[in-house]
């Protein structure tokens, strides 16, 4: 929020400042956009009345027509854009004009801070400044308002863009804004009336009201989502997709399709390039607007995508649609669900195809987008095969800069190989130095790397694909079959002792001690029980709770062929106490690699006095 300073005079919020410090200062490519952004802010704003007037009676204004009006001035170097929108009260242009709506202001503020010291322009053009990209054109910028609300009051709000802004009235002001933009010496080009022409030529056709330049219309309206795919030229879909979701990067994907039954459709839909929740900045609404025969319905409707998919962006027509449906009967109408979900299956195969047919392209796209489809497989119940074919993962097999998908792993699975194998770790470091992966590595197995916390609510609701199980490494479910391992081992009886002995010396660390099949290397390997929380879990709510997680119970696993477990069956017998820490060094070893270890601490302790122990012989 602003604070008032003298009379009309209000300071920018923080992040404000800081934006437009960057605008002015850093901002020489592409500065056209301003007028892009303008034209878009007042088609919103039209859009809004349109739709206000649906259910309000008392509109100030009511019989003004929704347009938006361009002019241009080379005597007093100005560009004026006006539109009968909603316009603004004066509490709405503190908040609108004064702050940074987005939830995430301070990192999206700190982000640009950081593009705009790296000099590149483009990065600092993906963020979007919308209405405050005017300051880098201009010398100062008046918003005439008045709201549509009859209780509103005649304004102009007015600023240089440095620190302040005023508020003052503005008597006769009609509906809507209109946004006056005096231009530096340097960018005089934007009031020339063909140079404006020109920029308003690429996007002015998306947009549904008519537009006048110096009272002339430059735009006809037209639906390109209507149009077929050969109509349609490279740049008309990109300034499309830019225009209609506010963005600058480049779409990545695009999918274009007519439909004619279950329902009629005509969609287009962007996949954009960039992640803006990556950003810092919050959730995003969702950005796919929804259409009868080109009308608007809603621009942001939230349950006609899964919400997972809420970075996708674009337009979905459907002439099935009642006309007048309200937003609110929209929500809860099976016709608008059975729409999303026809479009929601077709995207999903339409990527899976693109990713089989590039698969470099999509692997860059999913590095900054697969926290969304890891929340789709976790929460899209009924999409949940189609997106778990879209995961990436790193895997035991993967070289540098490579991953694979489920399908993929399971086409190269062994012929016995019963399930699909996974770990969760941070790092694929910690994986390969721990003693899990021996055992698959030795039969062939491939094991997938999963990095990241949410990954563990992905396998665990996906629980099997293609027919195949999931299971984690450290699960007692593993069954490996025999191994065929090298080198003498503990004789059966003495392994049994051995295990009996462990059992009674760690009792209060393990559940069950065993001789298992699966070690090579190591000597002894932590198995988490059925049942219990996963490791990860456990840390999860350690980090919430730290009180109330108990210490771990495990199976620990000995490797009778191991010199440690050899020698430490002989120890036990003769000399109990120093057999006594050799065994909790071992099950602290396997806790540590299990991610099951709370108190490292403890480690010192015991290994300094086992090294006195075996100095003292
Ligand atoms: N012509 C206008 N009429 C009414 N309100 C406007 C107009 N222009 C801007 N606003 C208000 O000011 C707000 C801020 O505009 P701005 O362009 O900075 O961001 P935005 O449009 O919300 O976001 P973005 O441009 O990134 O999509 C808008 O959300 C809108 O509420």
């Amino acid at each position: 929020m602003s604070n008032t300073t003298t009379g009309s005079t209000h300071e920018f919020q923080a992040e404000v400042k800081q934006v437009l410090d960057i605008v002015i200062h850093s901002l020489y490519t592409d500065r056209e956009i301003f007028i892009r952004e303008l034209v878009s802010n007042a088609a919103d704003a039209l859009e809004k009345m349109r739709l206000t007037q649906l259910t309000e009676n008392d509109v100030f204004g009511a019989e003004l027509p929704l347009e938006i009006h361009i002019t241009t001035d080379e005597t007093e170097g100005t560009l004026t854009i006006s539109d009968h929108g909603i316009g603004m009260t004066r509490a709405e242009l503190v908040e609108n004009l004064g702050t940074i709506a987005h939830s995430g202001s301070k990192a999206f503020a700190a982000a640009l801070k950081n593009a705009g010291k790296s000099g590149d322009a483009s990065v600092i053009g993906q963020f979007g400044v919308g209405f405050y990209s005017a300051f880098m054109v201009a010398d100062y910028v008046k918003v005439y308002t008045h709201s549509w609300r009859q209780d509103g009051e005649h304004l102009v709000w007015e600023s240089t863009g440095t620190g302040t802004y005023s508020i003052d009235e503005a008597p006769d002001q009609v509906r809507g804004c209109k946004i006056v933009i005096k231009l530096k010496e340097d960018a005089l080009e934007f009031c020339r009336p063909d140079r404006v022409k020109a920029i308003l030529a690429k996007y002015s056709n998306f947009v549904s009201f008519p537009i006048q330049l110096n009272a002339e219309r430059v735009n006809t309206v037209e639906a390109i989502w209507l149009k077929s795919k050969d109509e349609v030229t490279e740049e008309q879909y990109k300034a499309f997709y830019q225009f209609t979701a506010h963005a600058f990067d480049e779409p990545s994907y695009r999918l274009h399709f007519q439909a004619d039954a279950p329902l009629v459709i005509n969609a287009l839909l962007f996949l954009p390039e960039q992640n803006m929740e990556s950003f810092g900045m919050g959730q995003m609404e969702p950005g796919v607007g929804l259409y009868c025969k080109k009308v608007l319905i809603d621009p942001r409707p939230k349950k006609l995508l899964p919400e997972w998919m809420r970075f996708v962006r674009g337009v979905i027509d459907s002439e099935d649609l009642p006309l007048n449906i309200s937003r609110e009967s929209m929500q809860d109408s099976a016709l608008v669900r059975k729409l999303g979900e026809v479009v929601t299956k077709r995207l999903l195969k339409f990527l899976d195809k693109e990713a089989q047919d590039d698969g470099k392209k999509f692997q860059e796209f999913y590095a900054k987008f697969s926290r969304f489809f890891k929340e789709g497989v976790a929460t899209d119940f009924l999409n949940r095969d189609a997106i778990a074919k879209l995961l990436r993962f790193d895997s035991s097999l993967t070289g540098e800069g490579e991953v694979i998908g489920l399908a993929d792993y399971v086409a190269r699975m062994k012929e016995e190989q019963k399930a699909i194998y996974y770990q969760v770790a941070p790092s694929r470091k910690t994986i390969e130095t721990g003693p899990y992966l021996e055992a698959f590595k030795s039969k062939g197995y491939e094991v997938l790397y999963l990095y990241e916390p949410i990954d563990e609510y992905v396998v665990n609701s996906l629980r099997e694909f293609d027919g195949k199980p999931l299971q984690a490494v450290n699960s007692n479910e593993v069954d490996l079959g025999d191994l065929a391992n090298e080198g003498e081992s503990l004789s059966e009886g003495d392994t049994e002792t051995l295990c009996g002995w462990l059992k009674d010396s760690l009792a209060s660390g393990v559940e069950e001690v065993r001789s298992g099949k699966r070690l090579v290397n190591s000597p002894a390997l932590a198995i988490t029980p059925d049942g219990e929380m996963t490791p990860q879990m456990r840390q999860m709510m350690r980090a919430m709770k730290p009180d109330e997680v108990e210490a771990p119970k495990v199976i620990l696993e000995i490797n009778p062929r191991h010199e440690i477990v050899k020698k430490l069956s002989v120890l036990s017998q003769s000399d109990g106490e120093s057999a006594q820490l050799i065994a909790e060094q071992v099950l602290d070893n396997a806790l540590l690699s299990a991610g099951l270890l709370d108190d490292p601490q403890r480690i010192v302790a015991r290994t300094e006095k086992i090294m006195e122990r075996l100095l003292a012989k």
